[in-house]
């Protein structure tokens, strides 16, 4: 047997026990009352959020992409703020009464969660995931990234410990650490998984979706942030600015194209290099885009996650000091056109929209191209103009006058905090939401009559000859015989009446 083989059945041995493991606690924890359910996921959230910067530290130095500081505030997200929204939702027996219907709604949870995590935010998602499926009492099989395993099973470890020392049966809280696709893709379709919430790049949603399970899978974005000429410009370029550095560019719902008003273009660019952007040359722009999208149509893994200054460096160019984010003008949109793509790192295009119809037709090429369904942000003092582009962009979320990165996973935006955005059926998926405690539960319904329903009367079958009342009648006594004492002449008037009836 060669090392390959060795290592793939190891991966998949480690898999079924960590199913195993998973099932059997999640069958015991089944049994936890709301009270006891409430406990173990503060206790987690509380031990997640108290390690969000050394977790966000293994996670840079591990993966190699992001800012330590950025991830922290992720991890953040991913514990206290989701714990916050998902505190005081009901997730054991009866969750909901409508008095006035009848209805009563008792939760049930699904099992087993298989989570595929991805290497971009892998801790704030492990911990993300982790709550929403204990809230829900479900059991979690991890799957991580194979740059981030170790981060990730670290994450993982935590709400496990803490898990237990709150009560909760050892086991619940399970990470596959031999990074197999073969492991990875016979977990999504293990008969005792009962949901998979994948997270990552599109080959592995896919998989998810073809595992035959349920499956939440999160479609890729290419977010358009349009700047409409009543925008406040200096605050929009900070946000923008702000929000695409934020862990340089790791977050799916972080800004991708700049689509800017004509008439306040001018403005927005000294505003943009104020805050530390910084405008390519043609030549300059030329060997990005080599940089950025070596094969067509792929945005280079080397770039995700990366400085301004690395991705200089990679791409043979050379810029200012204090560079934040990088920008290349662009006309065109398109699978051979780098700029346009998602490039999950500190790289801008930048189009310029003649008018707002303009800009829609930009948004929706981009849109197009790679992100249906993900986000779009715009900045704008015109509420009607915002109304319009969320109404008619086929996007899931629409952040105004915000970080687009940071306000789609709900830290700057009333938006439920989520490290797993969906993008509805424009983009593939089920739900448009953000994915949350609420996704993994069965709600059962238990509903009592309220109205009557008055059938029409069958018609009599006219064929029917008048002596078939003799038969019916001795069918009837011959059914009942020894078992009741009935008098046949009641049966024989009886028969009669109900023939007469059904006669008329
Ligand atoms: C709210 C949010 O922000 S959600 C963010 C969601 N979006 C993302 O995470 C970005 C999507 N990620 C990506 O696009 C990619 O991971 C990149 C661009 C960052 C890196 O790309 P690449 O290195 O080219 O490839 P990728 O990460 O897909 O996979 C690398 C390898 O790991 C494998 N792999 C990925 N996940 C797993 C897993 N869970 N288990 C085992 N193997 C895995 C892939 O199959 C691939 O194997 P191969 O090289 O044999 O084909």
């Amino acid at each position: 047997m060669n090392t390959t083989m060795d290592k793939d059945l190891l991966a998949i041995q480690e898999m079924r026990t960590a199913v195993k493991t998973a099932k059997s606690a999640q069958q015991k924890y089944m049994s936890f009352s709301q009270e006891q359910v409430d406990r173990v996921v503060k206790a987690v959230a509380d031990a997640a959020y108290a390690r969000s910067a050394e977790l966000g530290q293994m996670a840079a130095d591990e993966t190699g992409m992001g800012v330590a500081e950025h991830k922290k505030i992720k991890n953040e997200v991913g514990s206290k703020a989701v714990y916050e929204s998902i505190k005081d939702l009901k997730t054991v027996g009866i969750v909901g009464e409508d008095k006035v219907n009848k209805v009563v709604e008792i939760a049930a949870p699904f099992g087993v969660v298989a989570a595929v995590i991805p290497t971009t935010n892998p801790t704030s998602t492990a911990f993300f995931k982790t709550l929403i499926s204990l809230k829900t009492r479900n059991a979690i099989v991890v799957s991580p990234h194979p740059y981030a395993v170790k981060c990730t099973e670290a994450a993982l470890q935590i709400c496990e410990e803490a898990a237990v020392e709150a009560g909760a049966p050892p086991g619940l809280v399970q990470c596959l650490t031999m990074a197999s696709m073969d492991a990875t893709q016979q977990l999504m379709k293990h008969p005792d998984v009962n949901v998979i919430l994948a997270t990552g790049g599109s080959a592995l949603v896919r998989a998810a979706y073809s595992s035959g399970k349920p499956a939440y899978g999160v479609g890729p974005g290419n977010v358009p942030v349009y700047i409409e000429r009543t925008a406040k410009i200096e605050k929009a370029a900070e946000n923008i600015v702000n929000s695409k550095s934020f862990d340089y560019g790791t977050i799916c719902a972080t800004e991708q194209a700049i689509v800017v008003d004509h008439n306040v273009k001018e403005r927005v660019m000294r505003e943009l290099k104020k805050h530390g952007a910084y405008v390519l040359n043609a030549e300059e722009k030329a060997k990005m885009e080599k940089a950025i999208s070596p094969v067509p149509g792929k945005v280079n893994p080397k770039i995700v996650g990366k400085s301004p200054q690395t991705i200089a460096r990679l791409a043979g160019i050379s810029i200012p000091e204090g560079t934040r984010v990088l920008i290349g003008e662009e006309t065109e949109v398109g699978k051979d056109i780098p700029f346009s793509l998602e490039k999950l790192s500190p790289v801008f295009a930048m189009y310029t929209a003649r008018d707002s119809n303009h800009a829609k037709e930009l948004c929706l090429s981009l849109l197009y191209l790679g992100g249906r369904g993900h986000s779009l942000s715009l900045h704008t003092k015109n509420d009607d103009v915002a109304r319009e582009f969320a109404i008619e962009m086929p996007v899931s979320r629409i952040l105004v006058n915000t970080m687009s990165s940071v306000g789609a996973v709900g830290g700057t935006t009333g938006l439920l905090p989520s490290m797993t955005l969906g993008c509805g059926t424009f983009g593939g998926n089920i739900t448009s939401d953000n994915v949350s405690a609420k996704h993994l539960l069965n709600i059962k319904r238990m509903a009592y009559g309220i109205k009557e329903v008055h059938l029409p009367k069958q018609a009599a079958d006219a064929s029917k000859p008048a002596d078939e009342t003799d038969e019916i009648v001795k069918e009837v006594l011959k059914s009942v015989n020894g078992k009741a004492n009935i008098d046949p002449k009641m049966v024989s008037e009886l028969v009669t009446q109900i023939v007469s009836q059904l006669q008329k």
